[in-house]
């Protein structure tokens, strides 16, 4: 499937409801930590915001609920997809994105027939503590070769400079949480985002 270079990962539905407007297509609510409630009711506002724009939504962890609120599409890492119900993601139709970080994750996933993979982290993050080192470029032109044709995002301390560099090795679409959502001007740096990945497009 085609996938929009620009892949922005929030983790509100005020996020959403703040960015999405300026012109993304490409969306992950990633929510941690949250009780049931509030999760649904994020996941329902994210849902309805993204549909008067346009812009595809992907619920990350939480399938079910995901499901339940009709949503499309939903990203799962390994230890998720372990204790998911596949079967039942893919009976309801909805599209399904995997991470990966190692050779044995990329065959789990490609057996899983995902819609995307995704490979990281290509960069240093500083999103959470990884036990994975920065993959490099490289490891994504190597990875694009075994996952065609399912689409690769490229995910990890990615930032407006390093785009040309992702694209040009094989990524199918960039994914973003800091340089956007740490940045002093969120707005200015998605229209940034949305400029630069534009010849990819
Ligand atoms: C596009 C994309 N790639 C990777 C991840 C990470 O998923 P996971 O390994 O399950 O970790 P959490 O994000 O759930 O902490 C992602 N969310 N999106
Ligand atoms: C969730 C995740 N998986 C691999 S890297 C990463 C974090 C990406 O965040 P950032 O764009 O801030 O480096
Ligand atoms: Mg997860």
């Amino acid at each position: 499937m085609k996938l929009d270079p620009f892949y922005l990962i929030v983790d509100s539905a005020a996020w959403i409801e703040r960015l999405v407007p300026l012109g993304v297509k490409l969306v992950q609510l990633r929510i941690k930590d949250r009780d049931e409630a509030t999760l649904r009711t994020e996941i329902r506002r994210a849902n309805g915001v993204c549909a008067v724009h346009g812009c595809q939504l992907i619920v990350n962890d939480y399938w079910r609920t995901a499901i339940e609120e009709g949503c499309d599409f939903v990203h799962l890492g390994q230890e998720d997809l372990a204790a998911a119900d596949l079967l039942a993601i893919k009976y309801a139709g909805l599209k399904l994105g995997l991470s990966t970080h190692d050779h044995l994750e990329l065959e789990t996933a490609i057996a899983a027939e995902p819609d995307y993979i995704a490979l990281g982290p290509i960069y240093p993050t500083v999103l959470k503590q990884m036990k994975w080192a920065p993959q490099g470029l490289e490891r994504i032109s190597e990875w694009k070769h075994r996952v065609a044709p399912i689409a690769l995002v490229a995910i990890g301390g990615l930032n407006p400079d390093r785009l040309d560099g992702v694209f040009e090795a094989g990524a199918d679409s960039a994914a973003v949480v800091t340089d956007i959502t740490l940045n002093a001007d969120p707005e200015a740096r998605t229209r940034e985002w949305i400029e630069k990945t534009k010849p990819w497009r």
